[in-house]
């Protein structure tokens, strides 16, 4: 494909690793990192030992802690920002966008004061020629793994097909497949709810409960995600693919994951303030956690795993009385809602 001019907003461990890949791939890319001194340091030592120590990052990258001078001029945008940043950051880049860009989120979460996923919120803040293609990256990709050429499969979503294929070629190497996908709403709720049940796989691990009770909470928590999914309008196959199963399989399994670790760190009794200090890094599902069990009680949809964690999260109640609660609920039959969901 022909080489473009690209941008890369967020210089965390994410985004730091994409930007890297459109430069492996030839293009020509600008990484902006909020901090000066992260924009320095990508410069002048190719390295970010903050978000990614030990990695090498190649020659060809440059970086800048200028938004403006990030996106003027440059075809495609890959925001990288945390979920609550990125109506900030699409408001400050809106007016410097080509009307060509191509805007592309790698964001994993809701807007938690507005509930609205980040394709809408996208919407909302660019242009409308650049809003109407929109895209979502998402699927299992830990960017310590992708950093090291670690085969990688990821999934882009658009309602403009052809916004979906230029991301596509614009990313895809031969470590890392990207697919296409027509399914914008499935994609982004299945990469955001994972979160919420790798935390609680974190948990369960921490307080010593076996591979059972993990296997329980990927079936069950894939069981809920496609529930609030379908409430919302996503096609209910999209959670058997990579953004679903194969992204909540690679977080709740993951020594790379952070919500993995953050809930983890809850069951050795850090309080949730302590734990995301200690984290030091975004761990998208408690925003989540709270945004799903609002959307949930908005759409009548049950989500037991969600509800507790809530609790588990904002109430101070022990997990383990969690735990039992959950495994108390009424006896219910498993096929009848599987053909309910049909994934
Ligand atoms: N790390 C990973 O392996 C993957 C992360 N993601 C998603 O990518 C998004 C970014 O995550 P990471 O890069 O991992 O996060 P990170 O914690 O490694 O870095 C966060 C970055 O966001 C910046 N930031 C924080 N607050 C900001 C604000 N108010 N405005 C602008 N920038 C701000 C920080 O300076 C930092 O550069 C998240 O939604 C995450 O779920 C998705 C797939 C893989
Ligand atoms: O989304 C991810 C991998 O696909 C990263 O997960 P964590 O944010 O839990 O590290």
């Amino acid at each position: 494909m022909t080489l473009q001019k690209t941008a890369v907003l967020g210089a965390g461990s994410w985004g730091t690793v994409l930007a890297s890949v459109l430069a492996e791939n030839g293009h020509d890319v600008m990484l902006w990192a909020r901090r000066e001194d992260a924009a320095v340091e990508i410069n002048l030592h190719r390295t970010n030992s903050k978000y990614l120590p030990g990695a090498k990052l190649p020659s060809a990258l440059c970086a800048t802690h200028s938004l403006v001078e990030a996106v003027t001029g440059r075809e495609f945008i890959l925001m990288v920002v945390p979920s609550q940043s990125v109506r900030e950051v699409a408001r400050e880049v809106a007016p410097h966008l080509s009307s060509e860009a191509l805007v592309t989120h790698a964001a994993k979460g809701f807007e938690l004061s507005s509930l609205k996923r980040i394709t809408e919120v996208l919407q909302e803040e660019l242009p409308s020629g650049v809003a109407n293609r929109v895209a979502v990256l998402s699927g299992p990709s830990h960017a310590e793994e992708v950093i090291c050429h670690s085969p990688t499969t990821v999934v882009v979503a658009s309602e403009n097909s052809e916004a979906a294929e230029r991301t596509q070629a614009l990313l895809n190497n031969s470590t890392l497949r990207v697919y296409t996908h027509p399914d914008v709403i499935g994609v982004e709720i299945g990469g955001s709810l994972k979160n919420i049940i790798a935390l609680g796989a974190g948990l369960s691990d921490g307080l010593g409960f076996g591979d059972n009770a993990k296997a329980a909470l990927i079936t069950r928590g894939l069981a809920e995600m496609a529930r609030l999914g379908m409430a919302m309008d996503a096609k209910p196959i999209t959670f058997a693919g990579l953004s679903g199963v194969g992204d909540l399989v690679a977080t709740c399994t993951s020594k790379h994951s952070r919500n993995w670790r953050a809930g983890n760190l809850l069951s050795q009794g850090y309080s949730l303030d302590e734990m995301l200090q200690q984290m030091g890094m975004v761990v998208e599902g408690v925003k989540t956690t709270q945004a799903a069990y609002r959307l949930a009680q908005k759409h009548g949809v049950e989500m037991p795993i969600t509800e507790e964690l809530s609790k588990v999260l904002f109430e101070g109640k022990d997990p383990r009385r969690a735990v039992e609660d959950l495994m108390a609920r009424d006896m219910t039959d498993e096929m009848e809602e599987m053909i309910k969901l049909s994934y």
